[in-house]
């Protein structure tokens, strides 16, 4: 059970912050079994030090002995290297690595580590800040039953869980992991227009995330697909019609397509770029 192990990250950015806030505030996971450890900035470890009452190491004062599960949330630049410098810590039998890092593959990771360890891709988004997020996780080639449990159990503490082939990681990553980015761009616009438009700031953030809020849990909890309840919002000749008019003579959602197959390729070219190491 996931309360019973030592967490690790190996990394300490936004997304290894958004994952220990909805690991402690949304699934009650206790801080002292999270270790954050990073590169060398000591002020960021003293403020999750502050913020999460975690223990908060630089990369080479991590001990992996009272580490169960290795969360990989490093820049996938940085892959390679961390794990080499791992590599000689890492015990068959002991450790589980769950990776975050967009585009790189369990094949590479395997590879690099050369050992039968159980290696799996999740790839959630910063919403699991608040236990919000959707992570799709795929597994590597070592992974057991009970490593796939885990892993979905951590991802299911931060939201939502989707089990996928390493495959569709790509496309994956191009709509939830990078797809909060969309939507803050939308809500950013519709702000924009609001506040030209005679409403101030707060009250036009309000209006457009509640918005966005209302028509995501509609399509949740309700039977009718998205088009369907756009058809229902649509009155003719009216708002919605000149609205949606408006959407599709800028290339709206043409836009948004080409916004997720942009996304999904560039995790394929980092992919290309950053696995140096022959993969068989
Ligand atoms: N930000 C997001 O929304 C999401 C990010 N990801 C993935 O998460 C990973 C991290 O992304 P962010 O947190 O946004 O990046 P970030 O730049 O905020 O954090 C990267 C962290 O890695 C640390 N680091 C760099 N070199 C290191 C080393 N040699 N040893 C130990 N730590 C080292 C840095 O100090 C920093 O704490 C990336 O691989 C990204 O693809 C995945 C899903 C969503
Ligand atoms: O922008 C990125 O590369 C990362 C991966 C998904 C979200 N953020």
């Amino acid at each position: 059970m996931l309360k019973y192990r030592n967490i690790s990250f190996i990394g300490a950015g936004s997304m290894a912050e958004a994952m220990i806030s909805g690991l402690i505030n949304k699934a009650g996971i206790s801080p002292e079994r999270i270790t954050a450890a990073n590169h060398s900035n000591v002020e960021r470890r003293s403020e999750l030090i502050n913020k999460y009452d975690i223990q908060a190491v630089s990369f080479n004062e991590l001990s992996l002995k009272n580490t169960d599960v290795i969360i990989l949330a490093v820049k996938p630049k940085q892959a390679e290297e961390v794990l080499q410098q791992l590599k000689p810590n890492l015990q068959d039998h002991h450790h589980v690595i769950l990776s975050v890092l967009a585009g790189i593959s369990t094949p590479f990771i395997e590879e690099i580590i050369g050992k039968h360890l159980p290696v799996i891709r999740v790839m959630p988004n910063t919403s699991s800040m608040i236990g919000e997020s959707i992570t799709g996780i795929s597994a590597g080639k070592f992974v057991k039953n009970e490593d796939l449990d885990l892993a979905q159990e951590l991802s299911k503490a931060i939201g939502k869980v989707k089990i996928i082939s390493e495959k569709q990681m790509d496309v994956f990553t191009g709509i939830a992991g990078s797809g909060p980015a969309y939507f803050y761009y939308l809500l950013e616009h519709m702000e924009d227009v609001a506040v030209e438009n005679g409403l101030d700031r707060e009250m036009a953030r309000d209006i457009a995330a509640q918005t966005l809020y209302g028509a995501s849990k509609m399509v949740m909890e309700s039977d009718d697909s998205p088009a369907e309840l756009r058809k229902k919002v649509t009155s003719p000749n009216g708002t919605t019609a000149a609205g949606l008019d408006a959407l599709d003579e800028n290339g709206g959602g043409k836009a948004i397509e080409a916004a997720v197959e942009n996304a999904a390729e560039r995790s394929k070219t980092l992919r290309k770029e950053f696995e140096k190491v022959p993969v068989l």
